[in-house]
């Protein structure tokens, strides 16, 4: 009898991935150029073709251990219903990118309409260059001083980092109002799908934090570690307010879940999001950056629950190991430190995502190849490790967690 999978179920880190989201490197990493690169979050210029095999590697490695590949690009083409919602969706990336303000919207615009769907949702993840429109004129002041630069909406080269734009928990998602301008209209695609797929509008999805809330929230700091509790990270993307209603929405629902756990980490770039320095592995063991740990193992850590009149009550905890044995209820856990906790290989493997590990399965997971040290430490604590390529995935500053979104996990 064939298996029946779920639009959306996520209660766990580590539980069978059925179900995964990926985006294939396209071209909108060839519109990389120097000077959009900083702005755009990548610290170089990936080279695509193969960018593209090391990712096809990475779909290959999830296929073969039975997890379906989606791919965003179809999920949103196939949203794209008819020419009320293709207009609808090119507004709003107009809006998004302040080009509706523009003197040659109406030329932008009609640019934009004239594209199929298949070629209209390429165009809008990889930018639109002055070039690719014929009647440019230089009718503003900005165009004159930015003559030089060749895009009308810039690229969206972090689009494979699928993992932060939404994230699935439980039967529902969060949709993100992301941090930076650079990302903001990745999350545009998950309103419309939500809306309009076929597949997911008929289900009765609900989204515990909309899109449209006012406080940032990215998918790297969301980590479902049980039906019963996650944690998220509050980082240089995500802020407490948002953490703060995404609990009083979540607890207050009526699901399972009855734990948030806040999870401070220091602001900086090289720590993003919480799944940069943290991810579980097993049913008791997760990889940790040694930097996120002050001295004595202390963090900020906060657990958000409701109390007897439903109201969301915060107490602190400041040792990582002793809260996630609480909210986990397990006698004993493992830390397992990134590059060892060595001084040179654990900074040096942190940066291109030695902690940044995706779990298949309990015990089974999935890194990048470079990160030697901690892949082979990963092995001796009795994880099964696959490893992928990663000379040019590794330079967008994102791991293998961080370019999945997991829909199903069993
Ligand atoms: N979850 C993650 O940590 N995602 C990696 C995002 C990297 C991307 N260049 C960014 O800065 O947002």
């Amino acid at each position: 009898m064939e298996k029946t999978v779920k639009s959306l179920h996520v209660t766990s880190e580590i539980g069978k991935l059925e179900r995964v989201l990926l985006h294939r490197p396209g071209k909108e990493i060839e519109h990389l150029i120097p000077s959009n690169m900083e702005r755009l979050l990548f610290d170089d210029i990936p080279f695509l073709p193969t960018m593209q095999k090391e990712h096809d590697a990475f779909a290959a490695a999830l296929q073969e251990r039975g997890t379906e590949v989606v791919y965003l690009e179809r999920l949103v083409e196939e949203s794209i219903l008819d020419e009320v919602v293709k207009g609808e969706l090119i507004e709003a990336f107009l809006k998004e990118s302040k080009n509706h303000l523009h003197k040659g919207y109406s030329i932008l615009r009609e640019y934009l309409d004239s594209l199929d769907t298949p070629s209209l949702v390429k165009k809008l993840m990889e930018g639109v260059l002055k070039k690719d429109i014929n009647h440019h004129q230089k009718l503003q002041l900005d165009d004159l001083i930015s003559a030089h630069y060749p895009f009308y909406i810039d690229p969206l080269p972090n689009l494979y980092f699928t993992r932060d734009a939404a994230a699935v928990i439980g039967e529902g998602l969060t949709i993100h109002k992301m941090s930076t301008s650079a990302r903001k209209r990745e999350s545009l695609f998950w309103e419309f799908i939500m809306k309009y797929h076929p597949n997911y509008r008929v289900h009765s999805h609900p989204q515990w934090l909309k899109r449209n809330y006012p406080f940032a929230l990215e998918g790297g700091d969301i980590l479902v570690l049980s039906d019963e509790v996650i944690a998220i990270g509050v980082s240089e993307r995500t802020s407490a307010r948002a953490i703060e209603q995404l609990a009083h929405n979540l607890l207050l629902a009526g699901t399972s879940y009855k734990r948030v756990m806040a999870v401070e980490i220091p602001k900086k770039r090289a720590f993003m999001h919480l799944d940069t320095v943290f991810t579980m592995v097993d049913r008791d063991k997760f990889t940790i950056h040694p930097e996120i740990e002050g001295l004595n193992g202390h963090m900020n850590i906060f657990i958000l629950e409701l109390d007897r009149e439903k109201e969301v009550q915060i107490s602190r905890r400041s040792n990582l190991s002793e809260a996630l044995k609480e909210v986990l209820h397990l006698p004993e856990i493992a830390l397992i430190p990134c590059g060892g906790g060595d001084t040179i290989f654990s900074p040096r493997e942190q940066w291109n995502d030695g902690s940044n590990t995706l779990a298949i399965a309990p015990g089974v997971v999935i890194t990048y190849d470079r990160n030697q040290v901690t892949n082979e430490l990963l092995a001796e604590y009795g994880i099964e490790v696959i490893e992928v390529p990663s000379a040019e995935l590794s330079r967008g500053r994102g791991g293998p967690r961080c370019m999945s979104m997991p829909l199903v996990r069993s």
